[in-house]
Protein backbone atom coordinates (compact mmCIF):
# COMPACT_ATOMS: atom_id res chain seq x y z
CA UNK A 1 0.00 0.00 0.00
CA UNK A 2 1.46 3.28 -1.25
CA UNK A 3 -0.20 5.41 1.96
CA UNK A 4 2.00 5.65 4.72
CA UNK A 5 0.32 5.82 8.19
CA UNK A 6 0.64 9.53 9.08
CA UNK A 7 -1.75 10.43 5.86
CA UNK A 8 -4.27 8.28 7.48
CA UNK A 9 -3.41 9.66 11.06
CA UNK A 10 -4.20 12.97 9.88
CA UNK A 11 -7.89 11.54 8.93
CA UNK A 12 -8.80 10.88 12.50
CA UNK A 13 -7.15 14.43 13.29
CA UNK A 14 -10.08 15.22 10.73
CA UNK A 15 -12.44 13.59 12.31
CA UNK A 16 -12.17 14.82 15.83
CA UNK A 17 -12.04 18.49 14.39
CA UNK A 18 -15.52 17.54 13.32
CA UNK A 19 -16.87 16.03 15.95
CA UNK A 20 -15.65 18.87 18.44
CA UNK A 21 -17.45 21.23 16.07
CA UNK A 22 -20.40 19.01 16.04
CA UNK A 23 -20.29 18.38 12.39
CA UNK A 24 -19.81 14.41 12.79
CA UNK A 25 -21.20 12.29 15.40
CA UNK A 26 -19.40 9.44 17.63
CA UNK A 27 -20.82 6.91 15.49
CA UNK A 28 -18.81 8.00 12.74
CA UNK A 29 -16.10 6.30 13.18
CA UNK A 30 -17.98 3.43 12.31
CA UNK A 31 -19.46 5.11 8.88
CA UNK A 32 -16.05 5.43 8.13
CA UNK A 33 -15.08 1.91 8.37
CA UNK A 34 -18.19 0.11 6.48
CA UNK A 35 -16.92 -3.56 7.10
CA UNK A 36 -16.86 -2.98 10.47
CA UNK A 37 -20.84 -2.81 11.82
CA UNK A 38 -22.02 -1.11 15.03
CA UNK A 39 -24.07 -3.87 17.21
CA UNK A 40 -27.04 -2.74 15.61
CA UNK A 41 -25.97 -2.71 12.14
CA UNK A 42 -24.00 -5.67 12.42
CA UNK A 43 -27.64 -7.75 12.78
CA UNK A 44 -28.43 -6.27 9.81
CA UNK A 45 -25.02 -7.33 8.23
CA UNK A 46 -26.16 -10.74 9.02
CA UNK A 47 -29.22 -11.00 7.05
CA UNK A 48 -28.25 -12.07 3.55
CA UNK A 49 -29.48 -8.98 1.95
CA UNK A 50 -27.93 -7.29 -1.53
CA UNK A 51 -28.62 -3.69 -3.10
CA UNK A 52 -27.05 -3.10 -6.57
CA UNK A 53 -27.29 -0.40 -8.56
CA UNK A 54 -26.12 0.76 -11.55
CA UNK A 55 -25.74 3.90 -12.62
CA UNK A 56 -28.80 6.35 -13.52
CA UNK A 57 -28.17 6.74 -17.53
CA UNK A 58 -28.74 10.38 -18.65
CA UNK A 59 -31.36 11.16 -20.74
CA UNK A 60 -29.68 13.68 -23.23
CA UNK A 61 -29.85 10.84 -25.81
CA UNK A 62 -31.38 7.26 -26.57
CA UNK A 63 -29.46 4.49 -24.94
CA UNK A 64 -26.26 2.71 -26.60
CA UNK A 65 -24.67 -0.74 -26.06
CA UNK A 66 -22.58 1.03 -23.47
CA UNK A 67 -25.51 1.43 -21.21
CA UNK A 68 -26.83 -1.80 -21.67
CA UNK A 69 -23.46 -3.40 -20.75
CA UNK A 70 -23.22 -1.46 -17.48
CA UNK A 71 -26.85 -2.80 -16.84
CA UNK A 72 -25.98 -6.13 -17.29
CA UNK A 73 -23.31 -6.66 -15.03
CA UNK A 74 -25.18 -5.18 -12.46
CA UNK A 75 -28.16 -7.62 -13.51
CA UNK A 76 -25.17 -10.51 -13.66
CA UNK A 77 -24.74 -9.84 -10.03
CA UNK A 78 -27.95 -9.27 -8.86
CA UNK A 79 -28.99 -12.86 -10.16
CA UNK A 80 -25.92 -14.31 -8.68
CA UNK A 81 -26.80 -13.14 -5.50
CA UNK A 82 -30.37 -15.04 -5.89
CA UNK A 83 -28.93 -17.94 -6.98
CA UNK A 84 -26.79 -18.08 -3.67
CA UNK A 85 -29.84 -17.27 -1.48
CA UNK A 86 -29.73 -13.68 -0.77
CA UNK A 87 -32.70 -11.31 -0.52
CA UNK A 88 -31.43 -9.08 -3.56
CA UNK A 89 -32.88 -5.66 -4.83
CA UNK A 90 -31.66 -4.43 -8.08
CA UNK A 91 -32.10 -0.56 -8.95
CA UNK A 92 -31.52 1.38 -12.10
CA UNK A 93 -33.13 4.50 -13.85
CA UNK A 94 -32.65 7.90 -15.44
CA UNK A 95 -31.22 11.04 -14.54
CA UNK A 96 -33.04 13.66 -16.08
CA UNK A 97 -31.73 17.23 -14.51
CA UNK A 98 -29.11 19.54 -15.63
CA UNK A 99 -28.30 21.67 -18.73
CA UNK A 100 -27.40 19.57 -21.04
CA UNK A 101 -31.24 17.98 -20.85
CA UNK A 102 -32.47 21.79 -21.14
CA UNK A 103 -30.70 21.50 -24.02
CA UNK A 104 -31.77 18.57 -25.57
CA UNK A 105 -35.01 19.41 -25.27
CA UNK A 106 -35.14 22.65 -26.27
CA UNK A 107 -33.29 20.84 -29.55
CA UNK A 108 -36.13 18.76 -29.73
CA UNK A 109 -38.51 21.61 -29.90
CA UNK A 110 -40.19 19.47 -26.59
CA UNK A 111 -40.60 20.28 -23.10
CA UNK A 112 -38.23 18.77 -20.39
CA UNK A 113 -40.41 16.37 -18.77
CA UNK A 114 -41.75 15.27 -22.46
CA UNK A 115 -38.25 14.47 -23.56
CA UNK A 116 -37.13 13.04 -20.50
CA UNK A 117 -40.32 10.42 -20.18
CA UNK A 118 -39.31 9.35 -24.23
CA UNK A 119 -35.84 8.53 -23.40
CA UNK A 120 -36.36 7.19 -20.13
CA UNK A 121 -38.97 4.67 -21.53
CA UNK A 122 -36.33 3.86 -24.05
CA UNK A 123 -33.96 2.77 -21.45
CA UNK A 124 -36.57 1.33 -19.36
CA UNK A 125 -37.56 -0.99 -22.49
CA UNK A 126 -34.23 -1.88 -23.78
CA UNK A 127 -33.90 -3.30 -20.17
CA UNK A 128 -36.84 -5.26 -20.07
CA UNK A 129 -36.43 -6.62 -23.24
CA UNK A 130 -33.10 -7.99 -22.94
CA UNK A 131 -33.57 -9.51 -19.40
CA UNK A 132 -31.91 -7.23 -17.03
CA UNK A 133 -34.60 -7.86 -13.80
CA UNK A 134 -34.54 -4.62 -12.12
CA UNK A 135 -36.69 -4.43 -8.93
CA UNK A 136 -36.09 -0.80 -9.19
CA UNK A 137 -36.33 1.82 -11.44
CA UNK A 138 -36.19 5.60 -10.45
CA UNK A 139 -36.34 9.11 -11.90
CA UNK A 140 -34.57 11.91 -10.70
CA UNK A 141 -37.77 13.82 -11.66
CA UNK A 142 -40.44 11.96 -9.37
CA UNK A 143 -41.22 13.33 -6.55
CA UNK A 144 -40.04 10.92 -3.98
CA UNK A 145 -36.80 11.73 -5.38
CA UNK A 146 -37.15 15.53 -4.87
CA UNK A 147 -37.90 15.13 -1.34
CA UNK A 148 -34.83 13.05 -0.64
CA UNK A 149 -32.91 15.41 -2.29
CA UNK A 150 -34.12 18.23 -0.34
CA UNK A 151 -33.55 15.95 2.57
CA UNK A 152 -30.20 15.47 2.37
CA UNK A 153 -29.17 18.87 1.51
CA UNK A 154 -30.81 20.06 4.46
CA UNK A 155 -28.84 17.16 6.27
CA UNK A 156 -25.01 18.88 4.69
CA UNK A 157 -26.53 22.61 5.26
CA UNK A 158 -27.37 22.33 9.11
CA UNK A 159 -23.89 20.55 9.76
CA UNK A 160 -22.26 23.78 8.29
CA UNK A 161 -21.04 21.56 5.10
CA UNK A 162 -22.54 23.66 2.71
CA UNK A 163 -21.73 27.66 2.69
CA UNK A 164 -22.42 30.21 0.08
CA UNK A 165 -19.69 31.18 -1.83
CA UNK A 166 -18.13 31.92 -5.09
CA UNK A 167 -17.11 29.26 -7.32
CA UNK A 168 -14.07 30.57 -10.16
CA UNK A 169 -12.55 27.85 -12.14
CA UNK A 170 -13.06 25.51 -15.57
CA UNK A 171 -16.48 23.48 -16.24
CA UNK A 172 -17.54 21.27 -18.59
CA UNK A 173 -20.92 21.18 -19.19
CA UNK A 174 -21.00 18.40 -21.77
CA UNK A 175 -19.58 16.53 -18.50
CA UNK A 176 -21.33 18.56 -15.62
CA UNK A 177 -18.24 18.31 -14.06
CA UNK A 178 -15.15 21.07 -12.86
CA UNK A 179 -11.85 21.30 -13.56
CA UNK A 180 -8.51 22.05 -11.54
CA UNK A 181 -5.97 24.13 -14.32
CA UNK A 182 -4.33 20.74 -14.37
CA UNK A 183 -7.20 19.04 -15.57
CA UNK A 184 -7.23 21.19 -18.81
CA UNK A 185 -5.36 21.80 -21.91
CA UNK A 186 -5.21 23.94 -25.55
CA UNK A 187 -6.90 22.60 -28.42
CA UNK A 188 -8.46 23.39 -31.64
CA UNK A 189 -12.11 23.27 -32.00
CA UNK A 190 -13.21 22.43 -35.69
CA UNK A 191 -13.59 25.78 -36.84
CA UNK A 192 -9.67 25.94 -35.82
CA UNK A 193 -10.47 28.28 -33.17
CA UNK A 194 -7.96 28.17 -29.79
CA UNK A 195 -10.73 26.35 -27.06
CA UNK A 196 -9.67 25.02 -23.75
CA UNK A 197 -10.56 21.27 -23.32
CA UNK A 198 -10.75 18.48 -20.25
CA UNK A 199 -7.50 16.40 -20.27
CA UNK A 200 -9.55 13.30 -19.25
CA UNK A 201 -12.61 13.45 -21.78
CA UNK A 202 -11.82 15.71 -24.40
CA UNK A 203 -14.84 18.16 -24.07
CA UNK A 204 -14.62 21.84 -24.13
CA UNK A 205 -14.45 23.71 -20.71
CA UNK A 206 -15.32 27.21 -19.91
CA UNK A 207 -14.47 29.70 -17.40
CA UNK A 208 -17.10 29.73 -15.06
CA UNK A 209 -17.75 32.39 -12.28
CA UNK A 210 -20.42 33.04 -9.94
CA UNK A 211 -21.98 33.10 -6.56
CA UNK A 212 -23.59 29.36 -5.69
CA UNK A 213 -23.32 26.96 -2.77
CA UNK A 214 -20.17 25.20 -1.54
CA UNK A 215 -19.89 22.03 -0.26
CA UNK A 216 -16.28 21.28 2.19
CA UNK A 217 -14.96 18.47 0.26
CA UNK A 218 -11.75 19.38 1.11
CA UNK A 219 -12.25 18.77 4.64
CA UNK A 220 -12.71 14.94 3.60
CA UNK A 221 -9.82 14.62 2.14
CA UNK A 222 -8.17 12.46 4.95
CA UNK A 223 -11.42 10.73 5.73
CA UNK A 224 -11.77 9.52 2.08
CA UNK A 225 -7.84 7.77 2.23
CA UNK A 226 -8.19 6.85 5.29
CA UNK A 227 -11.48 4.68 4.63
CA UNK A 228 -9.58 3.58 1.22
CA UNK A 229 -6.56 2.48 2.98
CA UNK A 230 -8.84 0.43 5.26
CA UNK A 231 -11.05 -1.00 2.76
CA UNK A 232 -8.49 -2.16 0.43
CA UNK A 233 -11.28 -3.84 -1.76
CA UNK A 234 -14.01 -0.30 -1.39
CA UNK A 235 -12.73 -0.09 -5.37
CA UNK A 236 -12.43 -2.86 -7.66
CA UNK A 237 -10.71 -3.57 -10.11
CA UNK A 238 -7.45 -2.56 -7.53
CA UNK A 239 -6.01 -0.32 -10.70
CA UNK A 240 -9.47 1.62 -10.12
CA UNK A 241 -8.65 2.01 -6.69
CA UNK A 242 -5.32 3.22 -6.53
CA UNK A 243 -6.75 5.74 -9.23
CA UNK A 244 -8.89 7.23 -6.10
CA UNK A 245 -5.91 7.40 -4.05
CA UNK A 246 -3.63 9.11 -6.37
CA UNK A 247 -6.55 11.30 -7.25
CA UNK A 248 -6.84 12.03 -3.38
CA UNK A 249 -3.13 13.47 -3.71
CA UNK A 250 -3.80 16.07 -5.27
CA UNK A 251 -5.86 19.36 -4.70
CA UNK A 252 -9.20 18.32 -3.49
CA UNK A 253 -10.67 22.01 -3.09
CA UNK A 254 -14.34 22.61 -1.99
CA UNK A 255 -16.94 21.42 -4.33
CA UNK A 256 -20.05 23.82 -5.96
CA UNK A 257 -23.18 22.03 -5.87
CA UNK A 258 -25.36 24.17 -7.13
CA UNK A 259 -26.04 26.87 -10.18
CA UNK A 260 -27.57 30.00 -10.73
CA UNK A 261 -31.26 29.46 -11.40
CA UNK A 262 -31.07 32.22 -14.51
CA UNK A 263 -28.69 29.58 -15.65
CA UNK A 264 -30.11 26.31 -14.92
CA UNK A 265 -33.96 26.26 -14.50
CA UNK A 266 -34.09 22.21 -15.17
CA UNK A 267 -33.41 20.78 -11.52
CA UNK A 268 -34.29 20.93 -8.27
CA UNK A 269 -34.20 24.57 -6.24
CA UNK A 270 -32.24 24.74 -3.11
CA UNK A 271 -34.04 24.40 -0.22
CA UNK A 272 -34.73 27.99 1.16
CA UNK A 273 -33.41 29.76 -2.24
CA UNK A 274 -35.46 29.44 -4.98
CA UNK A 275 -32.55 31.70 -6.91
CA UNK A 276 -30.22 28.54 -7.14
CA UNK A 277 -30.61 25.16 -8.40
CA UNK A 278 -28.81 21.63 -6.90
CA UNK A 279 -26.09 20.46 -9.22
CA UNK A 280 -27.01 17.83 -10.99
CA UNK A 281 -24.78 15.32 -9.44
CA UNK A 282 -25.42 15.64 -6.13
CA UNK A 283 -29.43 15.20 -7.36
CA UNK A 284 -28.30 12.27 -9.06
CA UNK A 285 -26.22 10.62 -7.08
CA UNK A 286 -28.39 10.62 -4.05
CA UNK A 287 -31.06 8.39 -6.22
CA UNK A 288 -29.02 5.07 -4.89
CA UNK A 289 -30.57 6.25 -1.49
CA UNK A 290 -34.33 7.61 -2.73
CA UNK A 291 -34.74 3.90 -4.09
CA UNK A 292 -34.45 2.39 -0.21
CA UNK A 293 -36.95 4.93 1.41
CA UNK A 294 -34.07 7.50 2.29
CA UNK A 295 -34.94 9.43 4.56
CA UNK A 296 -37.66 7.17 6.27
CA UNK A 297 -36.32 3.58 5.97
CA UNK A 298 -32.82 3.15 4.09
CA UNK A 299 -30.97 1.10 7.00
CA UNK A 300 -31.71 -2.57 6.08
CA UNK A 301 -30.84 -1.98 2.43
CA UNK A 302 -28.31 1.13 2.73
CA UNK A 303 -25.80 -0.91 4.64
CA UNK A 304 -25.33 -3.50 1.92
CA UNK A 305 -25.21 -1.29 -0.82
CA UNK A 306 -22.99 -2.45 -3.77
CA UNK A 307 -22.96 0.28 -6.75
CA UNK A 308 -21.91 -0.68 -10.81
CA UNK A 309 -20.09 2.35 -12.73
CA UNK A 310 -18.24 3.21 -15.88
CA UNK A 311 -14.80 4.20 -15.40
CA UNK A 312 -16.10 7.85 -16.41
CA UNK A 313 -17.84 8.90 -13.46
CA UNK A 314 -15.69 6.92 -10.88
CA UNK A 315 -14.59 10.37 -9.28
CA UNK A 316 -18.11 11.13 -8.83
CA UNK A 317 -18.41 7.34 -7.04
CA UNK A 318 -15.27 7.60 -5.11
CA UNK A 319 -14.86 10.63 -4.37
CA UNK A 320 -18.07 13.01 -4.14
CA UNK A 321 -20.68 10.40 -3.21
CA UNK A 322 -18.47 8.92 0.13
CA UNK A 323 -17.90 12.85 1.11
CA UNK A 324 -21.09 13.30 0.64
CA UNK A 325 -22.39 10.43 2.61
CA UNK A 326 -19.61 11.14 5.46
CA UNK A 327 -21.07 14.60 6.09
CA UNK A 328 -24.60 12.98 6.00
CA UNK A 329 -23.83 10.59 8.61
CA UNK A 330 -24.87 7.21 6.42
CA UNK A 331 -22.56 4.58 5.74
CA UNK A 332 -20.51 4.29 2.48
CA UNK A 333 -20.95 1.80 -0.25
CA UNK A 334 -19.82 -1.62 0.65
CA UNK A 335 -17.66 -2.14 -2.92
CA UNK A 336 -17.63 0.58 -6.19
CA UNK A 337 -18.00 -2.49 -8.70
CA UNK A 338 -15.62 -0.13 -11.82
CA UNK A 339 -15.94 -1.13 -15.66
CA UNK A 340 -14.10 -0.10 -18.50
CA UNK A 341 -15.44 1.23 -22.15
CA UNK A 342 -16.56 -0.36 -24.84
CA UNK A 343 -14.51 1.23 -28.28
CA UNK A 344 -15.69 1.45 -31.77
CA UNK A 345 -12.39 1.53 -33.83
CA UNK A 346 -10.69 2.26 -30.99
CA UNK A 347 -12.67 4.98 -29.40
CA UNK A 348 -15.25 5.32 -26.90
CA UNK A 349 -18.57 4.43 -27.62
CA UNK A 350 -20.39 7.53 -27.04
CA UNK A 351 -23.81 9.49 -27.45
CA UNK A 352 -21.41 12.74 -28.03
CA UNK A 353 -19.45 11.18 -30.66
CA UNK A 354 -22.13 9.62 -32.42
CA UNK A 355 -20.35 6.22 -32.78
CA UNK A 356 -22.99 3.96 -30.92
CA UNK A 357 -24.16 0.57 -31.51
CA UNK A 358 -27.72 -0.11 -31.36
CA UNK A 359 -28.72 -2.19 -28.36
CA UNK A 360 -32.32 -2.99 -29.70
CA UNK A 361 -30.96 -3.99 -33.26
CA UNK A 362 -27.98 -5.95 -32.09
CA UNK A 363 -29.62 -7.95 -29.15
CA UNK A 364 -32.27 -8.63 -31.66
CA UNK A 365 -29.62 -9.66 -34.46
CA UNK A 366 -27.62 -11.93 -31.65
CA UNK A 367 -30.49 -12.93 -29.69
CA UNK A 368 -30.54 -11.21 -25.73
CA UNK A 369 -28.69 -13.75 -24.37
CA UNK A 370 -25.97 -13.70 -27.32
CA UNK A 371 -25.64 -10.32 -26.55
CA UNK A 372 -25.20 -10.94 -22.58
CA UNK A 373 -22.78 -13.76 -23.49
CA UNK A 374 -20.47 -11.73 -25.63
CA UNK A 375 -20.37 -8.56 -23.80
CA UNK A 376 -20.37 -10.44 -20.11
CA UNK A 377 -17.26 -12.96 -21.87
CA UNK A 378 -15.46 -10.53 -23.86
CA UNK A 379 -15.60 -7.28 -21.68
CA UNK A 380 -12.72 -7.16 -19.26
CA UNK A 381 -13.19 -4.59 -16.40
CA UNK A 382 -10.11 -3.77 -16.09
CA UNK A 383 -9.38 -2.52 -19.55
CA UNK A 384 -11.43 -1.40 -22.61
CA UNK A 385 -12.90 -3.52 -25.80
CA UNK A 386 -13.30 -2.91 -29.48
CA UNK A 387 -16.66 -4.47 -30.71
CA UNK A 388 -16.83 -5.49 -34.03
CA UNK A 389 -19.88 -7.91 -35.54
CA UNK A 390 -17.21 -10.52 -36.19
CA UNK A 391 -16.18 -11.07 -32.41
CA UNK A 392 -19.65 -11.61 -31.68
CA UNK A 393 -20.08 -13.73 -34.57
CA UNK A 394 -17.25 -16.07 -34.09
CA UNK A 395 -17.47 -16.59 -30.44
CA UNK A 396 -21.25 -16.70 -29.91
CA UNK A 397 -20.66 -20.01 -32.84
CA UNK A 398 -18.15 -21.40 -30.97
CA UNK A 399 -18.89 -21.23 -27.67
CA UNK A 400 -22.60 -21.19 -27.41
CA UNK A 401 -23.49 -22.89 -30.51
CA UNK A 402 -20.73 -25.35 -31.29
CA UNK A 403 -19.49 -26.14 -27.86
CA UNK A 404 -22.48 -26.00 -25.21
CA UNK A 405 -25.43 -26.49 -27.60
CA UNK A 406 -23.06 -29.17 -29.36
CA UNK A 407 -22.41 -31.29 -26.11
CA UNK A 408 -26.31 -30.90 -25.04
CA UNK A 409 -27.22 -32.10 -28.73
CA UNK A 410 -24.61 -35.44 -28.56
CA UNK A 411 -26.28 -36.94 -24.98
CA UNK A 412 -29.68 -35.81 -25.41
CA UNK A 413 -29.94 -37.19 -29.26
CA UNK A 414 -31.95 -40.41 -29.24
CA UNK A 415 -29.65 -42.26 -31.36
CA UNK A 416 -27.26 -42.12 -28.22
CA UNK A 417 -29.84 -42.21 -25.79
CA UNK A 418 -32.96 -43.88 -27.02
CA UNK A 419 -34.66 -44.13 -23.82
CA UNK A 420 -34.78 -40.07 -22.77
CA UNK A 421 -33.55 -40.41 -19.60
CA UNK A 422 -30.76 -39.30 -17.31
CA UNK A 423 -28.86 -42.97 -17.15
CA UNK A 424 -27.51 -44.31 -14.46
CA UNK A 425 -23.92 -44.44 -13.25
CA UNK A 426 -22.11 -47.52 -13.23
CA UNK A 427 -19.00 -47.11 -11.01
CA UNK A 428 -17.45 -50.41 -12.45
CA UNK A 429 -17.16 -48.64 -15.72
CA UNK A 430 -15.61 -45.50 -13.73
CA UNK A 431 -14.58 -46.82 -10.35
CA UNK A 432 -12.36 -44.54 -7.81
CA UNK A 433 -9.30 -46.73 -7.99
CA UNK A 434 -8.94 -45.81 -12.04
CA UNK A 435 -9.29 -49.70 -13.05
CA UNK A 436 -12.22 -49.68 -15.04
CA UNK A 437 -12.54 -48.06 -18.71
CA UNK A 438 -12.08 -44.45 -17.70
CA UNK A 439 -8.71 -42.86 -18.51
CA UNK A 440 -6.59 -40.36 -16.52
CA UNK A 441 -7.74 -37.43 -18.84
CA UNK A 442 -11.57 -38.12 -17.57
CA UNK A 443 -10.42 -38.66 -13.81
CA UNK A 444 -8.56 -35.23 -14.31
CA UNK A 445 -12.01 -33.55 -15.90
CA UNK A 446 -14.32 -34.74 -13.22
CA UNK A 447 -11.57 -33.14 -10.62
CA UNK A 448 -11.72 -29.58 -12.48
CA UNK A 449 -15.74 -30.20 -12.90
CA UNK A 450 -16.39 -30.81 -9.19
CA UNK A 451 -13.98 -27.43 -8.07
CA UNK A 452 -15.58 -25.34 -11.09
CA UNK A 453 -18.13 -23.65 -8.68
CA UNK A 454 -15.62 -22.85 -6.21
CA UNK A 455 -13.74 -20.92 -9.24
CA UNK A 456 -16.81 -18.97 -10.85
CA UNK A 457 -18.18 -17.93 -6.94
CA UNK A 458 -14.33 -15.75 -6.60
CA UNK A 459 -14.83 -14.12 -10.39
CA UNK A 460 -18.27 -13.84 -9.69
CA UNK A 461 -18.13 -12.17 -6.60
CA UNK A 462 -15.10 -9.79 -7.53
CA UNK A 463 -17.32 -9.39 -10.68
CA UNK A 464 -14.45 -10.86 -13.13
CA UNK A 465 -17.61 -12.32 -14.86
CA UNK A 466 -15.09 -13.02 -18.16
CA UNK A 467 -12.92 -14.99 -15.85
CA UNK A 468 -15.69 -17.05 -14.90
CA UNK A 469 -16.85 -17.86 -18.50
CA UNK A 470 -13.32 -18.77 -19.34
CA UNK A 471 -13.70 -21.39 -17.01
CA UNK A 472 -16.60 -22.61 -17.50
CA UNK A 473 -16.00 -22.84 -21.49
CA UNK A 474 -12.99 -24.33 -20.63
CA UNK A 475 -14.81 -27.38 -19.02
CA UNK A 476 -17.24 -27.27 -21.15
CA UNK A 477 -14.46 -28.13 -23.99
CA UNK A 478 -12.98 -30.71 -21.91
CA UNK A 479 -16.38 -32.34 -21.41
CA UNK A 480 -16.58 -32.47 -25.61
CA UNK A 481 -12.72 -33.81 -25.29
CA UNK A 482 -14.67 -37.05 -22.89
CA UNK A 483 -16.94 -37.86 -25.42
CA UNK A 484 -14.89 -37.42 -28.49
CA UNK A 485 -12.42 -39.48 -26.94
CA UNK A 486 -14.75 -42.74 -26.08
CA UNK A 487 -16.58 -42.26 -29.27
CA UNK A 488 -20.05 -43.49 -27.25
CA UNK A 489 -22.09 -43.82 -30.82
CA UNK A 490 -19.41 -46.86 -31.62
CA UNK A 491 -20.71 -48.53 -28.67
CA UNK A 492 -23.17 -51.30 -28.63
CA UNK A 493 -26.51 -51.31 -26.32
CA UNK A 494 -26.34 -54.50 -26.62
CA UNK A 495 -23.60 -55.75 -24.68
CA UNK A 496 -24.23 -55.21 -21.43
CA UNK A 497 -20.57 -54.17 -20.49
CA UNK A 498 -21.32 -51.08 -23.17
CA UNK A 499 -24.05 -50.76 -22.16
CA UNK A 500 -23.48 -49.49 -18.76
CA UNK A 501 -20.47 -48.25 -20.40
CA UNK A 502 -22.36 -45.90 -22.68
CA UNK A 503 -24.81 -44.67 -19.51
CA UNK A 504 -22.17 -44.03 -17.14
CA UNK A 505 -20.67 -41.66 -20.18
CA UNK A 506 -24.13 -39.83 -20.81
CA UNK A 507 -24.57 -39.87 -17.41
CA UNK A 508 -21.29 -38.21 -16.61
CA UNK A 509 -22.16 -35.58 -19.69
CA UNK A 510 -25.29 -34.13 -18.41
CA UNK A 511 -23.84 -34.22 -14.82
CA UNK A 512 -21.56 -31.82 -16.50
CA UNK A 513 -24.17 -30.14 -18.35
CA UNK A 514 -25.93 -29.73 -15.37
CA UNK A 515 -23.30 -28.19 -13.36
CA UNK A 516 -22.70 -25.60 -16.04
CA UNK A 517 -26.43 -24.46 -16.63
CA UNK A 518 -26.78 -24.00 -13.13
CA UNK A 519 -23.42 -21.69 -12.86
CA UNK A 520 -24.51 -20.22 -16.25
CA UNK A 521 -27.82 -18.60 -15.22
CA UNK A 522 -26.52 -15.42 -13.88
CA UNK A 523 -25.05 -14.57 -17.66
CA UNK A 524 -27.43 -16.04 -20.18
CA UNK A 525 -30.98 -16.63 -18.32
CA UNK A 526 -32.91 -17.93 -21.29
CA UNK A 527 -30.20 -20.73 -22.70
CA UNK A 528 -29.90 -21.83 -18.89
CA UNK A 529 -33.25 -22.42 -18.65
CA UNK A 530 -33.50 -24.03 -22.14
CA UNK A 531 -30.38 -26.22 -20.98
CA UNK A 532 -31.52 -27.46 -17.49
CA UNK A 533 -35.71 -27.98 -18.65
CA UNK A 534 -34.06 -30.15 -21.37
CA UNK A 535 -32.07 -32.01 -18.57
CA UNK A 536 -35.12 -32.80 -16.12
CA UNK A 537 -33.98 -30.06 -14.07
CA UNK A 538 -37.10 -28.32 -12.23
CA UNK A 539 -36.94 -24.80 -11.26
CA UNK A 540 -36.20 -25.67 -7.13
CA UNK A 541 -33.15 -27.71 -8.15
CA UNK A 542 -31.19 -24.59 -9.72
CA UNK A 543 -29.87 -23.36 -6.89
CA UNK A 544 -26.24 -22.80 -5.52
CA UNK A 545 -26.83 -25.43 -2.73
CA UNK A 546 -28.55 -27.97 -5.70
CA UNK A 547 -24.50 -27.92 -7.38
CA UNK A 548 -23.10 -30.99 -6.15
CA UNK A 549 -21.93 -32.45 -8.58
CA UNK A 550 -21.49 -36.24 -9.97
CA UNK A 551 -22.83 -38.05 -6.61
CA UNK A 552 -22.98 -41.47 -7.74
CA UNK A 553 -19.04 -41.34 -8.14
CA UNK A 554 -18.14 -39.31 -4.86
CA UNK A 555 -20.25 -42.09 -3.16
CA UNK A 556 -23.57 -39.65 -2.39
CA UNK A 557 -27.08 -40.27 -4.46
CA UNK A 558 -27.95 -38.62 -7.42
CA UNK A 559 -31.68 -37.82 -7.40
CA UNK A 560 -30.95 -37.37 -11.29
CA UNK A 561 -30.78 -41.09 -12.10
CA UNK A 562 -33.35 -42.48 -13.89
CA UNK A 563 -35.63 -39.43 -14.31
CA UNK A 564 -36.83 -38.59 -18.21
CA UNK A 565 -35.53 -36.37 -19.54
CA UNK A 566 -37.45 -32.84 -20.36
CA UNK A 567 -39.30 -31.86 -23.30
CA UNK A 568 -36.90 -30.73 -26.55
CA UNK A 569 -37.22 -27.35 -27.35
CA UNK A 570 -34.96 -27.07 -30.02
CA UNK A 571 -31.14 -25.81 -30.53
CA UNK A 572 -29.83 -24.22 -27.33
CA UNK A 573 -28.15 -21.50 -29.56
CA UNK A 574 -28.83 -21.50 -33.21
CA UNK A 575 -25.61 -21.11 -35.00
CA UNK A 576 -25.01 -17.17 -36.68
CA UNK A 577 -24.15 -16.82 -40.75
CA UNK A 578 -23.04 -13.95 -42.59
CA UNK A 579 -25.21 -13.78 -45.24
CA UNK A 580 -22.75 -14.32 -49.11
CA UNK A 581 -23.45 -11.03 -50.71
CA UNK A 582 -24.26 -8.66 -47.87
CA UNK A 583 -22.73 -8.34 -44.34
CA UNK A 584 -25.75 -8.65 -42.57
CA UNK A 585 -25.68 -11.81 -40.22
CA UNK A 586 -28.66 -13.83 -39.54
CA UNK A 587 -30.02 -16.81 -37.40
CA UNK A 588 -29.29 -20.14 -39.71
CA UNK A 589 -32.66 -22.18 -38.93
CA UNK A 590 -31.64 -26.03 -38.02
CA UNK A 591 -33.68 -28.86 -36.96
CA UNK A 592 -32.43 -29.93 -33.44
CA UNK A 593 -31.27 -33.47 -32.98
CA UNK A 594 -34.26 -36.24 -33.69
N1 LIG B 1 -18.67 3.05 -24.22
C1 LIG B 1 -19.12 2.64 -23.07
N2 LIG B 1 -18.75 1.44 -22.58
C2 LIG B 1 -19.19 0.98 -21.41
N3 LIG B 1 -20.05 1.66 -20.63
C3 LIG B 1 -20.46 2.86 -21.04
C4 LIG B 1 -20.04 3.42 -22.28
N4 LIG B 1 -20.63 4.62 -22.42
C5 LIG B 1 -21.39 4.80 -21.33
N5 LIG B 1 -21.30 3.76 -20.50
C6 LIG B 1 -21.97 3.56 -19.21
O1 LIG B 1 -23.06 4.44 -19.11
C7 LIG B 1 -22.85 5.39 -18.07
C8 LIG B 1 -23.44 6.71 -18.45
O2 LIG B 1 -22.88 7.14 -19.65
P1 LIG B 1 -23.30 8.48 -20.36
O3 LIG B 1 -24.77 8.69 -20.24
O4 LIG B 1 -22.41 9.57 -19.94
O5 LIG B 1 -23.03 8.01 -21.87
P2 LIG B 1 -21.99 8.51 -22.91
O6 LIG B 1 -22.29 7.87 -24.20
O7 LIG B 1 -20.61 8.34 -22.36
O8 LIG B 1 -22.40 10.04 -23.01
P3 LIG B 1 -21.57 11.29 -23.48
O9 LIG B 1 -21.01 10.98 -24.81
O10 LIG B 1 -22.63 12.34 -23.48
O11 LIG B 1 -20.50 11.48 -22.43
C9 LIG B 1 -21.33 5.38 -17.91
O12 LIG B 1 -20.91 5.80 -16.66
C10 LIG B 1 -21.05 3.92 -18.08
O13 LIG B 1 -21.41 3.23 -16.91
Amino acid sequence: MKFPFHTVARGWKTFHRFQQKGVLSEDQRLWSSPLKCSRSSSQLCKEKCFYITTPIFYVNAAPHLGHLYSAMIADCLHRWKLLQGFESRFATGTDEHGLKIQQAAEAAGKDPLTFCTEVSQRFETLFSNCSVSFTDYIRTTEQRHRRAVEHFWSVLWNKGLIYKGSYEGWYSTQDESFLTPSQVSDALDPSGKEVKVSLESGHKVEWMKEENYMFRLSSFRSLLLDWLVKNPSAVQPERFHQAVLQWLQEDLPDLSVSRQRSRLQWGIPVPGDPEQTIYVWLDALVNYLTVVGYPEKHERWWHVAHHVIGKDILKFHAIYWPAFLLGAGLPLPQVIHVHSHWTVGGKKMSKSLGNVVDPFEHSQMFTNDGMRYFLLRQGVPDTDCDYTHDKVLKLLNAELADSLGGLLNRCTAPALNPAQVYPAFCSHSFPRDRRGRAVEEDYHMVETVRSLSTVVEKHYESMQVYKALEAISACVRQTNGFIQRHTPWKLDRRDSKDGRWLDTIIHLTLECLRVYGTLLQPVVPEISDRLLTRLGVQSQERSWKDLDFLGRYFGTDCSFEGRPLGSNCGLLFSRLETQSGDKQKTMKSKKPAQ
